[in-house]
């Protein structure tokens, strides 16, 4: 049993929300968002997990909670035991909508796991482990460490280098009612695709990656392109063709599927993009479709999980999970 420095206050994160491949870019490119998780965790005498907020209904509030369980995979890791935990959980990253909710759980637990035994783990550890959980890198390297994340993983091992967004970047997000899960995103995937498809993604990430890094927004529209897993998912969700192949006519940068979807991400400039007519054109679309959508303009995160310690004997923080949550925003920052 490794010696724990085990903190004896709670641990408040509160991580971004992330949409994952930008496009070309499958399991490869994660860009973070401004829309939030928070995750708060303490030692307790018997496990407790409070639910804050109307996004995490049917989540579980058992021990069978993702957070509960990637939270004892750290202790696990670092050789500490610490087998009940007081946590609570508040997100604003709507479920299984393609916009990395469960990245962000992933990596709330981790985060707050290992600050609470006194950062036992590395952040390359986390990041293994984050990957390895999620299967892949896109979204949990993007809730990591912020910005836009262009990742690979060999199935062992997971390498990163992170981007700094281009400044002047809006990002539309038109989120359907309607969940559709990673899983069944995935199973409509091909197992082979052609030379010639495969080639075309290949080009066209790598084009988009040298494009972000580069700030060449004028290119956005030409490299978001795929051909590895928007055409098969398209029929999953009603609309998104159009507003893919007619986007850049309605003034967007570009546009494409949000990680798994079915949120649809549309990027604009700052400056020069008309962001009404944007966001009529998706909502129009959908509309015709008979799709009810909520849109909201997002901004790239710069920054992945801020971390909290607090004093639970502090009169201030005498609050209960949820309580502390609601106020997290002003603790943590906005
Ligand atoms: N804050 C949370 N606490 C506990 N479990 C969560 C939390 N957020 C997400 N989950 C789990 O993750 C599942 C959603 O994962 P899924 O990968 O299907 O969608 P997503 O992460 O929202 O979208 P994508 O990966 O395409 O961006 C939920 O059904 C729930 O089981
Ligand atoms: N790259 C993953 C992201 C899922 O969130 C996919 O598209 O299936």
């Amino acid at each position: 049993m490794r010696n724990a420095n085990i903190k004896s206050g709670r641990v408040v994160v509160k991580v971004p929300s992330s949409t994952a491949n930008l496009g070309p870019g499958f399991d490869s490119l994660g860009m973070a968002l401004s829309l939030f998780a928070w995750v708060s965790m303490a030692p307790a005498e018997k496990t407790r997990i409070t639910l804050v907020g109307d996004n995490l209904q049917g989540v579980a509030e058992d021990k069978t909670n993702l957070v509960y369980e990637v939270a004892q995979a750290v202790f696990n890791k670092a050789g500490i035991e610490l087998p009940e935990l007081d946590i609570g959980i508040r997100s604003d990253i709507p479920l299984t909508r393609g916009l990395g909710s469960s990245a962000s759980a992933i990596v709330g637990a981790l985060v707050a796991a290992n600050t609470l035994i006194g950062q036992a783990l590395t952040d390359d550890e986390l990041f293994q482990m984050a990957t390895a959980l999620e299967k892949h890198p896109d979204n949990v390297g993007a809730s990591l460490f912020g910005g836009i994340v262009v990742a690979a993983w060999d199935g062992l091992r997971a390498e990163y280098i992170r981007i700094e967004p281009p400044a002047l970047l809006d990002v539309l997000v038109a989120i359907p009612e309607f969940e559709l899960s990673t899983k069944k995103a995935r199973n409509v995937l091909p197992e082979q695709i052609s030379m010639k498809d495969a080639v075309f993604n290949v080009t066209h990430s790598s084009l988009l990656t040298a494009a972000l890094a580069t700030g060449r927004l004028d290119l956005l529209g030409h490299a978001m392109r795929d051909r590895l897993h928007q055409p098969y998912r398209a029929s999953l969700i009603p609309g998104m063709e159009k507003i893919l192949h007619e986007a850049t006519e309605n003034g967007a940068l570009g546009a494409v599927l949000s990680g798994a979807g079915p949120t649809l991400l549309l990027l604009a400039d700052s400056e020069n993009s008309d962001k009404r007519i944007i966001e009529a054109f998706v909502k129009k679309v959908m509309d015709n479709e008979g799709i009810t959508i909520t849109t909201r303009w997002l901004e790239p995160c710069l920054h992945g999980p801020i971390v909290r310690l607090v004093d639970e004997n502090d009169a201030d923080y005498k609050l209960e999970p949820g309580q502390l949550l609601r106020s997290a925003e002003a603790e943590v920052g906005a």
